[in-house]
């Protein structure tokens, strides 16, 4: 028996979530390394660890524009026998200081600026006052000032040798400043996936076409590309092709053998229609089909398959059973291929409302969750319905509904999965 033999158009074996996607995860080949330019490095993965080559600040650094001082100097400052210190110096930022300081002698310091190594600390330029006098310029001080204030030490922030950002970590803002800092011109992320999509429906129209009776325009394509770019995946968008095995068949096998593509997404056809022409292929390809059928709700139909390392992912054509089916199983492949944990993360939130709707899979709800007074608080939105669109764009989670035979009440708790 060849290995998809086991597998049937009408008679499906649902597997659990948790099998299902166990399943795919082992397919998963090691995560590909590249060099990105820091520029394009925002959202992706590191795959080094990230280690300070230097300590931070490297230089002692005043915090202020004001006077570096040795606070001895100042011990026994006030107001009425001010402090009189020679001036000798004026340190811009990005300048080395061009003279020691001895005592009875100050410098101008700008913020930023390289602190002499005499001086212990730096009073603000507001708490001074200059004076001219023959023989050169000196600087009033009314107060003394604690040692060791206003200048940043060297390694204050970090030493050398530390690791500022582990491998697994996502990019964000704040690592563009320390991977900048460190002299990170090419930055060592995991490759981001190629995910390529591809609808399926004689129905579809393009966005810029008029609407025609029994036709839609093809929503889902735009959907997936919006899902894998937020899960940080690169979308290669393959277009529609209409209800026939045959070039929809082979423009996926040329998607198999293309080094390029990491994952192929296919979106409708994986049901029990005449025109479910996802089915067919799944049926009759050299891939091993994993499973046809998955226990929840909507996406019961989704289907999955490993050609070589390559998974294909045959998504629902309902928009809602395949959005959901993109969450569950297509996301957490895109965490692992760019070197990310990956899985499912629960939260318990309580319901909002009752949740009446009867089923005997597990039903990942659409909906959104808040918190009030400490909790979270999981509402369903909108039509929860297979078929449904609009439900997506106020979602920012699934809320998981177990089957049960009388319904879940307000204030029961459930999971809810962040999307
Ligand atoms: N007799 C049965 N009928 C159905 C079953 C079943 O078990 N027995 N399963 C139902 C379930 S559950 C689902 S979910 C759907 C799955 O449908 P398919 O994946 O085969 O998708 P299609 O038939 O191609 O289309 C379904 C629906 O989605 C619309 N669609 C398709 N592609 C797009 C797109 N790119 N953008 C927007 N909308 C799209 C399509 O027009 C259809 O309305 O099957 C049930 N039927
Ligand atoms: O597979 Mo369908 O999405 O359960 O509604
Ligand atoms: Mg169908």
């Amino acid at each position: 028996m060849s290995d998809n033999e086991q597998f049937s158009r009408f008679r499906r074996k649902a597997v659990k979530v948790e099998d299902a996607l166990e399943s795919i995860l082992s397919y998963i080949p090691k995560a590909k390394h590249e060099q990105l330019p820091l520029d394009q490095a925002l959202g992706s993965t590191l795959s080094e660890d990230v280690k300070a080559p230097h300590p931070i600040p490297h230089f002692r650094r005043s915090g202020y524009d004001g006077y570096a001082v040795i606070s001895q100097d100042l011990k026994d400052a006030s107001k009425e026998r001010p402090v009189y210190l020679k001036l000798v110096d004026d340190i811009p930022c990005g300048e080395v200081p061009g003279k020691k300081l001895e005592s009875g002698q100050t410098a101008r310091i700008m913020t930023g600026a390289m602190a002499p190594d005499e001086s212990d600390s730096v009073i603000m330029l507001e708490a001074t006052e200059q004076e001219e006098r023959d023989d050169g310029t000196y600087v009033k001080f009314t107060k003394p000032i604690p040692s060791v204030k206003n200048i940043t030490s060297i390694g204050e922030e970090t030493s050398e040798g530390e690791v500022l950002l582990r491998e697994g970590t996502t990019i964000n803002p704040g690592a563009m400043a320390v991977l900048s800092s460190l002299g990170y011109v090419q930055v060592p992320v995991y490759k981001k996936p190629k995910i390529a999509v591809l609808s399926t429906g004689t129905e579809l129209l393009e966005v810029d076409e008029p609407l025609e009776p029994g036709k839609i325009r093809n929503s889902n394509t735009y959907m997936l590309a919006g899902q894998i770019q937020a899960n940080g995946g690169e979308p290669v968008l393959i277009g529609k092709f209409p209800d026939e095995v045959g070039p929809a068949k082979a423009k996926i096998q040329s998607l198999l053998e293309d080094p390029e593509i990491d994952v192929i997404v296919t979106t409708g056809g994986v049901s029990v229609g005449d025109y479910d022409i996802m089915t067919d292929i799944f049926l009759n390809w050299e891939g091993k089909t994993l499973f046809n059928k998955v226990q929840m709700r909507p996406g019961s139909v989704t289907t999955a398959g490993v050609f070589k390392d390559k998974l294909m992912f045959g998504l629902s054509g309902n928009p809602g059973a395949c959005y959901v089916g993109f969450e569950l199983f297509v996301k957490p492949a895109i965490e692992r291929l760019s070197g990310r944990e990956a899985g499912h993360v629960k939260k318990t939130a309580f319901l909002e409302q009752d949740y009446t709707k009867l089923n005997a899979f597990p039903r990942f709800v659409r909906g959104y969750f808040d918190e009030k007074d400490g909790q979270l608080w999981a509402h369903p939105v909108g039509l929860d319905m297979s078929s449904a669109l609009l439900s997506m764009k106020d979602t920012n989670a699934l809320i998981v509904i177990p089957p049960t035979k009388t319904g879940l009440k307000a204030g029961d708790q459930v999971d809810v999965i962040p999307v």
